[in-house]
Protein backbone atom coordinates (compact mmCIF):
# COMPACT_ATOMS: atom_id res chain seq x y z
CA UNK A 1 0.00 0.00 0.00
CA UNK A 2 1.33 3.45 -0.44
CA UNK A 3 -0.26 6.95 -0.93
CA UNK A 4 1.44 9.52 -3.20
CA UNK A 5 0.31 13.25 -4.27
CA UNK A 6 0.16 15.47 -7.41
CA UNK A 7 -1.80 18.47 -7.37
CA UNK A 8 -1.48 20.79 -10.90
CA UNK A 9 -3.33 24.07 -12.01
CA UNK A 10 -5.02 23.71 -15.15
CA UNK A 11 -6.13 25.62 -18.16
CA UNK A 12 -8.24 26.01 -21.40
CA UNK A 13 -5.45 28.33 -22.77
CA UNK A 14 -2.49 26.01 -22.93
CA UNK A 15 -1.20 25.11 -26.19
CA UNK A 16 -3.88 27.81 -27.64
CA UNK A 17 -2.21 31.37 -26.37
CA UNK A 18 1.01 30.36 -25.10
CA UNK A 19 3.36 32.86 -22.80
CA UNK A 20 6.80 33.61 -23.22
CA UNK A 21 8.85 30.50 -24.19
CA UNK A 22 10.95 30.98 -20.67
CA UNK A 23 7.79 30.55 -18.89
CA UNK A 24 6.66 27.72 -21.31
CA UNK A 25 9.80 25.85 -20.55
CA UNK A 26 9.59 26.19 -16.76
CA UNK A 27 5.84 24.91 -16.85
CA UNK A 28 7.32 22.36 -18.92
CA UNK A 29 10.53 21.60 -16.88
CA UNK A 30 7.82 21.61 -13.70
CA UNK A 31 5.44 18.84 -15.50
CA UNK A 32 8.78 16.49 -16.42
CA UNK A 33 9.94 16.73 -13.15
CA UNK A 34 6.12 15.57 -12.15
CA UNK A 35 5.80 12.78 -14.97
CA UNK A 36 9.41 11.38 -13.25
CA UNK A 37 7.79 11.51 -10.34
CA UNK A 38 4.81 9.51 -10.91
CA UNK A 39 6.76 6.93 -12.91
CA UNK A 40 8.76 6.03 -10.20
CA UNK A 41 5.40 5.66 -8.03
CA UNK A 42 4.17 3.86 -10.49
CA UNK A 43 0.62 3.92 -9.45
CA UNK A 44 -2.08 0.95 -10.21
CA UNK A 45 -4.85 3.36 -9.08
CA UNK A 46 -5.80 7.42 -9.76
CA UNK A 47 -7.91 8.94 -8.00
CA UNK A 48 -8.18 12.40 -9.28
CA UNK A 49 -10.22 15.04 -7.73
CA UNK A 50 -11.26 17.42 -10.38
CA UNK A 51 -13.76 20.82 -10.34
CA UNK A 52 -16.37 20.42 -13.19
CA UNK A 53 -17.24 23.45 -15.41
CA UNK A 54 -21.14 22.94 -16.08
CA UNK A 55 -20.25 20.47 -18.52
CA UNK A 56 -21.26 17.44 -16.09
CA UNK A 57 -22.75 18.84 -13.05
CA UNK A 58 -25.38 21.43 -13.48
CA UNK A 59 -27.63 23.18 -11.82
CA UNK A 60 -30.21 20.57 -12.54
CA UNK A 61 -29.03 18.88 -9.49
CA UNK A 62 -25.62 19.99 -8.41
CA UNK A 63 -23.89 17.49 -5.75
CA UNK A 64 -20.70 19.58 -3.30
CA UNK A 65 -19.11 15.68 -4.01
CA UNK A 66 -19.42 12.89 -6.36
CA UNK A 67 -17.19 9.28 -7.28
CA UNK A 68 -18.15 8.28 -10.14
CA UNK A 69 -17.50 4.46 -10.96
CA UNK A 70 -18.31 5.46 -14.64
CA UNK A 71 -17.32 8.14 -15.95
CA UNK A 72 -16.90 10.19 -19.96
CA UNK A 73 -14.80 13.13 -20.82
CA UNK A 74 -16.38 15.61 -23.66
CA UNK A 75 -12.87 16.41 -24.61
CA UNK A 76 -13.25 20.22 -24.47
CA UNK A 77 -10.09 22.76 -25.11
CA UNK A 78 -8.13 20.04 -26.63
CA UNK A 79 -8.12 17.38 -24.11
CA UNK A 80 -9.00 14.05 -24.74
CA UNK A 81 -12.43 12.61 -24.89
CA UNK A 82 -14.33 9.34 -23.89
CA UNK A 83 -14.53 6.65 -21.27
CA UNK A 84 -12.06 6.93 -18.34
CA UNK A 85 -11.04 3.43 -16.96
CA UNK A 86 -12.77 3.80 -13.83
CA UNK A 87 -12.14 0.67 -11.50
CA UNK A 88 -15.46 0.37 -10.68
CA UNK A 89 -14.91 -1.69 -7.75
CA UNK A 90 -12.71 0.91 -6.04
CA UNK A 91 -15.23 3.28 -6.54
CA UNK A 92 -17.50 1.30 -4.93
CA UNK A 93 -15.32 0.81 -2.02
CA UNK A 94 -14.40 4.57 -1.40
CA UNK A 95 -17.75 5.93 -1.44
CA UNK A 96 -18.77 3.08 1.20
CA UNK A 97 -15.76 4.36 3.47
CA UNK A 98 -16.60 7.97 2.66
CA UNK A 99 -20.49 7.72 3.55
CA UNK A 100 -19.46 5.64 6.37
CA UNK A 101 -16.84 8.53 7.81
CA UNK A 102 -20.33 10.44 7.42
CA UNK A 103 -19.79 12.87 4.16
CA UNK A 104 -22.45 12.46 1.83
CA UNK A 105 -20.69 11.93 -1.14
CA UNK A 106 -22.99 11.08 -4.02
CA UNK A 107 -22.26 8.29 -6.06
CA UNK A 108 -22.62 8.21 -10.64
CA UNK A 109 -22.49 5.34 -13.02
CA UNK A 110 -22.98 7.89 -15.43
CA UNK A 111 -20.16 10.82 -14.68
CA UNK A 112 -19.42 13.40 -17.21
CA UNK A 113 -16.10 15.42 -16.71
CA UNK A 114 -14.63 17.84 -18.42
CA UNK A 115 -10.85 19.43 -18.83
CA UNK A 116 -10.59 20.00 -15.24
CA UNK A 117 -10.08 16.08 -14.81
CA UNK A 118 -8.48 14.88 -18.21
CA UNK A 119 -5.84 17.81 -18.94
CA UNK A 120 -3.74 16.69 -15.85
CA UNK A 121 -4.53 12.86 -17.01
CA UNK A 122 -3.38 14.00 -20.48
CA UNK A 123 -0.15 16.13 -19.19
CA UNK A 124 1.03 13.40 -16.72
CA UNK A 125 -0.20 10.13 -18.21
CA UNK A 126 -0.14 10.93 -21.65
CA UNK A 127 -3.54 10.16 -22.26
CA UNK A 128 -6.91 10.12 -19.99
CA UNK A 129 -7.30 5.59 -20.73
CA UNK A 130 -3.67 4.50 -19.40
CA UNK A 131 -4.10 3.49 -15.47
CA UNK A 132 -7.10 2.48 -14.00
CA UNK A 133 -8.92 5.74 -12.09
CA UNK A 134 -11.39 6.78 -9.96
CA UNK A 135 -13.01 10.43 -10.44
CA UNK A 136 -14.01 12.25 -7.63
CA UNK A 137 -16.22 15.64 -8.21
CA UNK A 138 -15.15 18.31 -6.28
CA UNK A 139 -18.12 21.41 -6.59
CA UNK A 140 -16.06 24.44 -7.06
CA UNK A 141 -17.67 26.99 -9.34
CA UNK A 142 -21.16 26.39 -8.63
CA UNK A 143 -22.00 28.65 -5.50
CA UNK A 144 -23.48 27.94 -3.12
CA UNK A 145 -19.98 26.64 -1.57
CA UNK A 146 -20.16 24.56 1.36
CA UNK A 147 -17.26 25.34 3.68
CA UNK A 148 -13.19 24.40 2.80
CA UNK A 149 -13.70 22.24 6.33
CA UNK A 150 -15.74 19.50 4.69
CA UNK A 151 -13.35 19.36 1.35
CA UNK A 152 -10.45 18.63 4.00
CA UNK A 153 -13.07 16.10 5.62
CA UNK A 154 -13.70 13.74 2.42
CA UNK A 155 -9.83 14.21 1.19
CA UNK A 156 -9.53 12.41 4.64
CA UNK A 157 -12.11 9.96 4.60
CA UNK A 158 -10.56 9.08 0.32
CA UNK A 159 -7.66 9.19 1.76
CA UNK A 160 -7.87 6.95 4.59
CA UNK A 161 -9.91 4.52 2.58
CA UNK A 162 -7.66 4.62 -0.47
CA UNK A 163 -4.93 3.36 1.89
CA UNK A 164 -7.22 0.46 2.53
CA UNK A 165 -6.91 -0.87 -0.77
CA UNK A 166 -3.47 -1.93 -0.79
CA UNK A 167 -2.73 -0.70 -4.03
CA UNK A 168 -0.40 1.88 -5.00
CA UNK A 169 -2.53 5.18 -5.39
CA UNK A 170 -1.94 8.57 -6.54
CA UNK A 171 -3.73 11.27 -5.16
CA UNK A 172 -4.48 13.94 -8.47
CA UNK A 173 -5.53 17.44 -7.64
CA UNK A 174 -6.76 19.20 -10.55
CA UNK A 175 -7.35 23.40 -10.54
CA UNK A 176 -6.73 26.70 -9.01
CA UNK A 177 -4.95 28.50 -7.77
CA UNK A 178 -5.73 32.29 -8.05
CA UNK A 179 -7.59 33.02 -11.14
CA UNK A 180 -11.02 34.28 -11.87
CA UNK A 181 -11.74 33.28 -15.25
CA UNK A 182 -14.65 34.50 -17.25
CA UNK A 183 -16.73 31.07 -15.94
CA UNK A 184 -20.75 32.34 -15.90
CA UNK A 185 -22.33 32.87 -12.49
CA UNK A 186 -25.58 31.67 -11.94
CA UNK A 187 -26.95 34.74 -10.08
CA UNK A 188 -25.41 37.43 -12.49
CA UNK A 189 -26.24 35.65 -15.77
CA UNK A 190 -28.75 36.68 -18.38
CA UNK A 191 -31.52 34.26 -18.31
CA UNK A 192 -30.50 32.18 -21.98
CA UNK A 193 -27.29 31.58 -19.59
CA UNK A 194 -28.66 30.64 -16.72
CA UNK A 195 -31.30 27.97 -18.72
CA UNK A 196 -28.18 26.58 -19.91
CA UNK A 197 -26.07 26.06 -16.38
CA UNK A 198 -29.15 24.55 -15.29
CA UNK A 199 -30.16 22.27 -18.36
CA UNK A 200 -27.57 22.73 -20.85
CA UNK A 201 -26.19 19.94 -21.45
CA UNK A 202 -24.61 18.75 -24.98
CA UNK A 203 -24.28 21.85 -26.94
CA UNK A 204 -23.59 22.22 -29.89
CA UNK A 205 -20.40 21.88 -31.58
CA UNK A 206 -21.22 25.25 -32.52
CA UNK A 207 -22.48 26.35 -29.42
CA UNK A 208 -19.20 24.64 -27.85
CA UNK A 209 -17.22 26.51 -30.23
CA UNK A 210 -18.56 29.60 -29.01
CA UNK A 211 -17.81 29.18 -25.05
CA UNK A 212 -14.86 28.32 -25.96
CA UNK A 213 -13.80 31.24 -28.04
CA UNK A 214 -14.79 33.37 -25.42
CA UNK A 215 -12.24 31.96 -22.99
CA UNK A 216 -9.92 32.54 -25.36
CA UNK A 217 -10.83 35.97 -26.04
CA UNK A 218 -10.92 36.58 -22.56
CA UNK A 219 -7.13 35.62 -22.30
CA UNK A 220 -5.54 37.17 -24.68
CA UNK A 221 -7.61 40.48 -23.43
CA UNK A 222 -6.26 39.35 -20.17
CA UNK A 223 -2.56 39.12 -21.31
CA UNK A 224 -2.83 42.55 -22.94
CA UNK A 225 -3.87 44.30 -19.88
CA UNK A 226 -7.26 44.94 -21.42
CA UNK A 227 -9.43 42.90 -19.17
CA UNK A 228 -11.61 44.02 -16.15
CA UNK A 229 -11.00 39.91 -14.67
CA UNK A 230 -9.44 40.08 -11.67
CA UNK A 231 -5.69 40.15 -11.28
CA UNK A 232 -3.81 36.85 -10.15
CA UNK A 233 -2.99 36.59 -6.56
CA UNK A 234 0.64 35.60 -6.31
CA UNK A 235 1.65 36.35 -2.88
CA UNK A 236 -2.33 34.77 -1.90
CA UNK A 237 -0.76 31.47 -3.93
CA UNK A 238 2.28 31.22 -1.87
CA UNK A 239 0.58 31.90 1.58
CA UNK A 240 -1.89 28.90 0.58
CA UNK A 241 1.05 26.51 -0.92
CA UNK A 242 2.93 27.42 2.50
CA UNK A 243 -0.32 26.32 4.33
CA UNK A 244 -0.52 22.97 2.41
CA UNK A 245 3.51 21.95 2.84
CA UNK A 246 3.46 22.42 6.32
CA UNK A 247 0.41 20.12 6.95
CA UNK A 248 -1.67 21.55 9.52
CA UNK A 249 -4.83 22.04 6.62
CA UNK A 250 -7.02 22.79 9.63
CA UNK A 251 -5.47 25.68 9.59
CA UNK A 252 -7.59 26.69 6.26
CA UNK A 253 -10.88 25.87 8.39
CA UNK A 254 -11.19 29.79 9.35
CA UNK A 255 -10.46 30.89 5.09
CA UNK A 256 -14.28 31.45 4.67
CA UNK A 257 -15.83 31.44 1.03
CA UNK A 258 -15.97 35.06 0.33
CA UNK A 259 -11.97 35.27 1.40
CA UNK A 260 -11.38 33.31 -1.46
CA UNK A 261 -13.09 35.16 -3.80
CA UNK A 262 -12.12 38.47 -2.59
CA UNK A 263 -7.89 37.42 -2.40
CA UNK A 264 -7.67 35.42 -5.11
CA UNK A 265 -10.64 34.99 -7.27
CA UNK A 266 -13.76 32.91 -8.26
CA UNK A 267 -11.97 30.40 -9.60
CA UNK A 268 -9.29 29.84 -6.38
CA UNK A 269 -12.22 27.96 -4.78
CA UNK A 270 -10.84 25.20 -7.34
CA UNK A 271 -7.77 24.85 -4.80
CA UNK A 272 -10.37 22.71 -3.19
CA UNK A 273 -9.15 20.20 -5.34
CA UNK A 274 -5.53 20.66 -3.78
CA UNK A 275 -7.15 20.60 -0.35
CA UNK A 276 -8.83 17.24 -0.91
CA UNK A 277 -5.38 15.65 -2.05
CA UNK A 278 -3.31 17.00 0.91
CA UNK A 279 -5.94 15.95 3.23
CA UNK A 280 -6.09 12.55 1.94
CA UNK A 281 -2.17 11.83 2.09
CA UNK A 282 -2.01 13.37 5.83
CA UNK A 283 -4.56 10.83 6.56
CA UNK A 284 -1.96 8.20 6.68
CA UNK A 285 0.41 10.49 8.75
CA UNK A 286 2.91 13.37 7.86
CA UNK A 287 4.16 14.30 4.25
CA UNK A 288 6.85 15.95 2.82
CA UNK A 289 6.93 18.21 -0.67
CA UNK A 290 8.69 16.31 -3.33
CA UNK A 291 8.83 19.35 -5.74
CA UNK A 292 6.70 22.93 -5.92
CA UNK A 293 6.56 24.83 -8.99
CA UNK A 294 4.78 28.56 -8.96
CA UNK A 295 4.38 30.89 -11.36
CA UNK A 296 1.37 33.91 -12.15
CA UNK A 297 0.86 33.25 -15.80
CA UNK A 298 -1.26 35.86 -17.30
CA UNK A 299 -1.78 34.56 -20.44
CA UNK A 300 -3.39 31.30 -18.99
CA UNK A 301 -5.38 33.66 -16.80
CA UNK A 302 -4.09 30.76 -13.79
CA UNK A 303 -1.34 31.25 -11.11
CA UNK A 304 -0.36 27.63 -12.43
CA UNK A 305 1.16 25.20 -9.53
CA UNK A 306 2.67 22.14 -10.11
CA UNK A 307 3.32 19.95 -6.50
CA UNK A 308 4.40 16.31 -5.46
CA UNK A 309 4.32 14.64 -2.27
CA UNK A 310 4.33 11.53 -0.47
CA UNK A 311 4.20 9.88 2.80
CA UNK A 312 7.49 10.99 5.26
CA UNK A 313 10.51 8.39 5.08
CA UNK A 314 8.33 6.47 2.23
O1 LIG B 1 -18.22 29.74 -20.46
C1 LIG B 1 -18.38 28.66 -19.88
O2 LIG B 1 -19.49 28.20 -19.66
C2 LIG B 1 -17.24 27.89 -19.39
C3 LIG B 1 -16.02 28.42 -19.22
C4 LIG B 1 -14.95 27.53 -18.81
O3 LIG B 1 -15.09 26.32 -18.87
C5 LIG B 1 -13.75 28.10 -18.30
C6 LIG B 1 -12.84 27.31 -17.71
C7 LIG B 1 -11.69 27.84 -17.05
C8 LIG B 1 -10.89 27.03 -16.29
O4 LIG B 1 -11.09 25.72 -16.22
C9 LIG B 1 -9.83 27.54 -15.41
O5 LIG B 1 -9.67 26.90 -14.36
O6 LIG B 1 -9.22 28.54 -15.72
FE1 LIG C 1 -11.06 25.29 -14.09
Amino acid sequence: MSLALCALSHTPVMGVHQPADEVVARVEAALDDARAFVADVDPDLVVVFAPDHYNGFLYDLMPSFCIGAQATAIGDYGTSAGPLPVDRAAARSLASAVLDAGVDVAFSERMTVDHGCAQPLDLLFGGIDTVPVVPVFINCVAEPLGPVSRVRLLGEAVGRAAAALDRRVLLLGSGGLSHDPPVPRLTEAPPEVVERLISGRNPTPEERAARQDRVFDAALAYAAGTSDLMPLNPEWDRRFLEVLGGGDLAQLDSWSNESFVQEAGHSSHEVRTWIAVHAALGAMGPYEVRSTFYEAIPEWIAGFGVTTAETRGR
